[in-house]
């Protein structure tokens, strides 16, 4: 079988890369939970699957089957739409396994699918990637509580639901439980953003994950955290520097479009074992 894996991160927000080209995995929810745990399994974040858009039943419509698919999992063997650390990962992998046309010293726009829609991605010279993620939809205002704690927040789409909270003192929240949420507003769940100003146009945040609970980064996130911060400035568009508790990263919202730029890091790779992947099914 020789099921080939990587461990990658981007700002701590970790994945298990599998490549599956041809769609042969079967890549079962309990296989997912199980490669995520940090005791029986690897430890992720989440699962990237690379494969092949033609693969994937559940790809939208329309997309060209050649197209390299970001088939992404969260910890709880949920599919997400979107994942903006995911979609670093992803490309880099894509560029250093010679996946995709690249020239020496050029840089390259890599197409990338996901069940958000296309997400065109480059590796910079730097080796930070940029992201273009799309144009970033505010759905309203809900809140969300932390213990007694209510706190009011715009709602974001970003391919997946967001909803970006602007509050005082971040790194004092007990973000060990699921905050509530509104289900009504938020009725496939939602990924939850603590953001705290620290200079202009520069913002702290953390995230509470649906599907995962708290990560150390999320990327879809630092685009609602931006979008919120400028929108409590009654601005729709700008350029903020996010610090997560796994690094800092870059977003950009424009009148059509958002960027995020950040690193992508390849810790390990390795081979699962026929027995652990036989076990997991
Ligand atoms: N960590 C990701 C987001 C992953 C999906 C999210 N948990 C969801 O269910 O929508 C990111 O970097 O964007």
């Amino acid at each position: 079988m020789a099921i080939a894996f990587l461990k990658a991160h981007g700002t701590e927000n970790d994945f298990v890369v599998l490549p599956d080209p041809d769609g042969d995995l079967d890549l079962t929810d309990s296989r997912v939970r199980a490669l995520c745990d940090r005791r029986r399994g690897l430890g992720a974040d989440g699962v990237l699957r690379v494969v092949r858009t033609r693969h994937v039943p559940d790809a939208p419509a329309g997309l060209d089957g050649d197209t390299w698919f970001m088939d992404y999992r969260n910890a709880d063997g949920s599919r997400a739409e979107m994942c903006g650390n995911g979609v670093r990962v992803f490309a880099r992998y894509l560029h250093d396994a010679a996946l995709v046309p690249s020239a020496p010293g050029e840089v390259v726009e890599i197409p990338i699918a996901t069940r958000g829609g296309m997400r065109p991605a480059t590796v910079n010279a730097d080796g930070t990637v940029t992201v273009n993620m799309g144009p970033v939809r505010v759905t309203g205002r809900s809140e969300t509580t932390v213990g007694d704690a209510r706190y009011p927040g715009l709602g974001i789409d970003v391919g997946n639901p967001h909803l970006a909270c602007v509050v005082e003192g971040v790194a004092d929240l007990d973000l060990t439980r699921q905050p509530g949420f509104d289900p009504e507003v938020f009725p496939r769940g939602v990924n939850l953003e603590f953001v705290e100003p620290v200079a202009p146009d520069e913002i702290r945040m953390r995230v509470h994950e649906r599907g995962v609970g708290e990560t150390r980064s999320c990327g879809t996130g630092t685009v609602a955290a931006a979008a919120a911060y400028l929108d409590a400035r009654d601005h729709a568009t700008g350029s903020v520097t996010v610090h997560i508790p796994g690094g800092t990263v870059q977003v950009t919202i424009t009148p059509t479009t958002s960027t995020l730029t950040g690193p992508a890091v390849f810790v390990a790779q390795g081979t699962l074992t026929d027995d652990w992947w036989i076990t997991h099914a």
